[in-house]
């Protein structure tokens, strides 16, 4: 991550919100903080509070007690203009765009300025500077209908950044996009970023939004952040079970009951033991099942193995059937642990 030394873009701190009296909390002690330059992820099931926190950010949902703050403003003191100002510098791209219809591309785009009260010229120059950041000069003139999914999409980022936002937050941006387009869409997010030294704030359902382009990832339930830190970390060693699943449907490895019913039985003497090994960081490219199996005196049976890049850098998971003298095999998986592997039992 970059600009380490600089305050955080977004600080949020005890946000608490409840709609109703007695109803259901939504965000319950929720603090976060998100690095300037980062692309900060909030994942978590329907429900679970996430778009309360993020339409906090830019209180189009006030939050009933904590601090937000923006950029070094406290966004709660601020009056009436100053949070309409403020708001400015904070885009937002939605799930179903919300597009004018009527409007042609330049029009959708040009839309949050001629709100903003700039002059016709400035809108033309700054549609014209904006529409190839995100490939769409061709299609200034057309209207929505006429545009596929992703490019509606394109459209709404160009909007949210007409007013030349530092932070994007994005509200389930390419939930309603197909799995090529939505990669499409996430390029263009890390590029525009890199690009025009934006922060990111992202919510989604869906994991591989987040180890696709997030550095940093909180995961929500009820209306609290169970688990949060770097994606890779997150990725490779979560600590939280409802993590545990969300991490499972991008990398995961259960292994068919199927399959563990074929496997064969331990020899006379022998022991059988099922583990899952997380290879990530220095050793992540040792040849360890050869090694152990040498090493050791015992059988290696690789039943399924994958190998994966999480937020650049390299991480694999294999399931093990590993076979020997008692005490030899867990000696191996001691020795695995030893250099940093993490190896779980995932069956008797
Ligand atoms: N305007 C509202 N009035 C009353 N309750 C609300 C309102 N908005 C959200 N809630 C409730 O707050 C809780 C959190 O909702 P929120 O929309 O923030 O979750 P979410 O994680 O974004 O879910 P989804 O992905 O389905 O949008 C839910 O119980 C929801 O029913």
């Amino acid at each position: 991550m970059r600009e380490l030394d600089t305050p955080p873009a977004i600080r949020l701190t005890g946000l608490r919100k409840r709609f109703a009296a007695g109803g259901t909390v939504a965000l319950d002690d929720v603090s976060l903080e998100v690095a300037q330059g980062g692309i900060f992820g909030i994942v978590g099931r329907s429900g679970a509070g996430k778009s309360t926190l993020i339409r906090s950010v830019n209180l189009l949902e006030r939050p009933d007690a904590g601090r937000v703050e923006v950029l070094g403003a406290d966004m709660l003191a601020l009056g009436e203009s100053a949070l309409l100002a403020a708001r400015r510098g904070i885009g937002m791209v939605f799930q179903h765009f919300n597009l004018h219809a009527r409007r042609t591309v330049a029009e959708n785009v040009a839309f949050p300025l001629e709100v903003a009260g700039l002059p016709r010229a400035e809108r033309a120059a700054r549609v014209a500077e904006i529409l190839p950041l995100v490939g769409l000069e061709a299609k200034r003139d057309n209207y929505p209908a006429q545009l596929s999914g992703g490019q509606k999409q394109r459209v709404g980022i160009a909007r949210a950044l007409a007013s030349r936002p530092r932070i994007l937050l994005s509200d389930e941006a390419t939930s309603a996009l197909d799995p090529e387009t939505t990669q499409e869409i996430l390029a263009l997010l890390r590029a525009l970023r890199d690009r025009l030294d934006l922060t990111v704030l992202l919510i989604t359902h869906e994991m591989g939004v987040v180890k696709a382009i997030c550095d940093q990832v909180a995961v929500m339930e009820a209306g609290r952040i169970i688990e949060q830190g770097r994606v890779f970390d997150v990725f490779t060693r979560p600590a939280h079970a409802t993590t545990r699943r969300f991490v499972a449907e991008v990398i995961g490895h259960a292994v068919p009951a199927g399959t563990l019913a074929r496997l064969p039985a331990p020899g006379e003497g022998q022991e059988r033991r099922l583990v899952q090994v997380v290879f990530a960081g220095p050793n992540s490219t040792r040849a360890v099942v050869s090694e152990a199996s040498r090493d050791f005196g015992i059988d290696i049976n690789i039943i399924s193995g994958r190998v994966d890049e999480i937020a650049g850098e390299p991480f694999g998971v294999m399931a093990l059937a590993a076979y020997g003298p008692p005490g030899r095999v867990g000696a191996a998986l001691d020795w695995m642990r030893g250099l940093g592997l993490d190896v779980t039992e995932i069956a008797p």
